[in-house]
């Protein structure tokens, strides 16, 4: 990254650093960031006003986060005057500086490159994506009691069918994969062999476990209620069958779980029940009985179905902030769950909350939670005041439609 002409470092500022497990973060941290595609620029201009005056506001100056831009997507291109998608020197500043942020970056559906978004996740091996859901008061929801909902999913975030290992219908690597399956492996059950497309699913011991310690030491660490294993094991048995049976194998060996009524439920020793559901009931069980699930932790794909469907509960994915994290190494990079919304690009109407959480999250992760309390306070109250972007405003009784700007600096002024 050091010798990337593109990358300006600022001249203050220091590095976030892992000490002896915990983060180290400096008063004036290099925080680089990656705007986004789409929507993602009315989004960040919005999201780095309110985060910075939250900072401002908490300590008076004594602490300020200094922005390094660093592209990936079509800025990338821009910038670099080449198709070059994730550049190495944005990979490596995430790396070097430890603690980052991201706007949404498009992934074309079909062909064209595979997803940047899951390769920066993959590259830096933040292993855990974490997306909590809660409701605040006044939004509107399609659902009765959306206070009900109070999750944090925890989704694997490196394997499963999500990693993109996949051989197109019709060319060589298909066939040898097919060949392979039928001819070696005894294959009988793929029912158009020579039209068929391969997608493979890799899901590992270490893998699984790393996501589901990280879920239940959150949920120990923060007085949560229960985690739930969500997988799809009754069909893919060796794969998300194996997860449950891993997360189980782990809450007894790690945190001393013991079985409930003989298993498989079990329960920590300050009570915290570990259990499973099936994904397809856990769809409709979110909806009905939202208040029996608390920690979620599952793989990668249902995860990602999960997230939205879940923000859909407390009024959408506008208001559903995320995190990626290495919980080893301690990098970091936070990301709305929402992807670029194009149809809303460049005109100042969609809601920036996503990633204004995103960043709420960053700063709590640094242990600046006075600036996140803020953050909060200020968001909260906006809402309350029924000011608004389109999308509550479309829904909400009595509101009063605002920008993005806008809705950014109200939530300043209500700090
Ligand atoms: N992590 C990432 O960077 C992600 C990237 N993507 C990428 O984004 C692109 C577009 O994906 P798409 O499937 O359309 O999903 P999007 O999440 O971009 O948008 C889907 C719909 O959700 C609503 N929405 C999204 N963001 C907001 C927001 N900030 N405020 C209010 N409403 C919002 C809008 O609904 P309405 O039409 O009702 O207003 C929008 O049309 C794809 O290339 C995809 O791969 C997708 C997800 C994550
Ligand atoms: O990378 C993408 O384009 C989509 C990713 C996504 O939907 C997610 O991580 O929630
Ligand atoms: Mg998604």
């Amino acid at each position: 990254m050091a010798t990337d002409p593109h990358i300006q470092v600022p001249q203050s500022g220091e590095k976030i650093s892992m000490q002896g497990g915990k983060l180290n973060v400096p008063n004036n941290p290099i925080i680089p960031f990656v705007e986004g595609d789409g929507t993602g620029p009315d989004i960040w201009r919005a999201s780095v006003r309110v985060l910075d005056a939250a900072v401002e506001k908490a300590y008076g100056g004594d602490r300020k986060i200094e922005w390094l831009e660093v592209y990936a997507g079509e800025k990338a291109n821009e910038v670099y005057g080449e198709a070059i998608w994730l550049p190495e020197g944005t990979v490596e500043a995430f790396r070097e500086y430890l603690v980052g942020i991201k706007g949404p970056l498009t992934t074309p559906v079909g062909g064209g490159i595979r997803s940047i978004n899951v390769a920066l996740r993959q590259e830096l091996d933040l292993y855990a994506c974490v997306r909590p859901v809660v409701y605040f008061d006044g939004v509107p929801s399609p659902v009765r009691h959306p206070e009900y909902v109070d999750m944090v999913i925890f989704r694997e975030n490196t394997e499963d069918i999500y990693a993109g290992i996949e051989y197109k219908a019709g060319t060589p690597e298909a066939e040898k994969v097919r060949a392979f399956l039928q001819d070696e492996m005894g294959v009988t059950k793929i029912r158009f062999p020579e039209s068929s497309a391969f997608g493979v699913k890799p899901v590992s011991k270490e893998g699984s476990e790393r996501l589901i310690r990280a879920a239940i030491q959150y949920a120990v660490d923060n007085g949560r209620k229960s985690v739930t294993l969500v997988h799809k094991g009754n069909i893919m048995k060796f794969t998300e069958g194996a997860f449950r049976d891993w997360g189980y194998d782990l809450a007894k060996r790690e945190f001393g779980a013991t079985e409930l009524d003989g298993g498989p439920w079990c329960t920590l020793p300050n009570g915290i029940v570990i259990k499973d559901v099936i994904a397809d009931n856990f769809l409709q069980q979110i909806l009905l009985r939202p208040r029996d699930y608390d920690v979620v932790a599952t793989l990668n794909l249902n995860g990602d179905y999960l997230s939205d469907a879940l923000a859909a509960q407390v009024g959408g994915i506008g208001i559903a902030p995320g995190a990626n994290i290495n919980y080893v190494t301690g990098h970091s990079v936070f990301e709305a769950t929402h992807g670029t919304a194009p149809k809303y690009a460049g005109k100042d109407v969609i809601n920036p909350s996503s990633v204004i959480l995103s960043g709420e999250m960053m700063l709590r992760y640094m242990g600046w939670t006075e600036a996140a309390d803020l953050v909060l306070k200020g968001l909260d109250a906006t809402i309350r005041n029924k000011t608004v972007t389109y999308d509550f405003a479309r829904d909400m009784e009595g509101a009063k439609q605002v920008k993005t700007s806008e809705f950014g600096d109200l939530i300043i002024a209500n700090m």
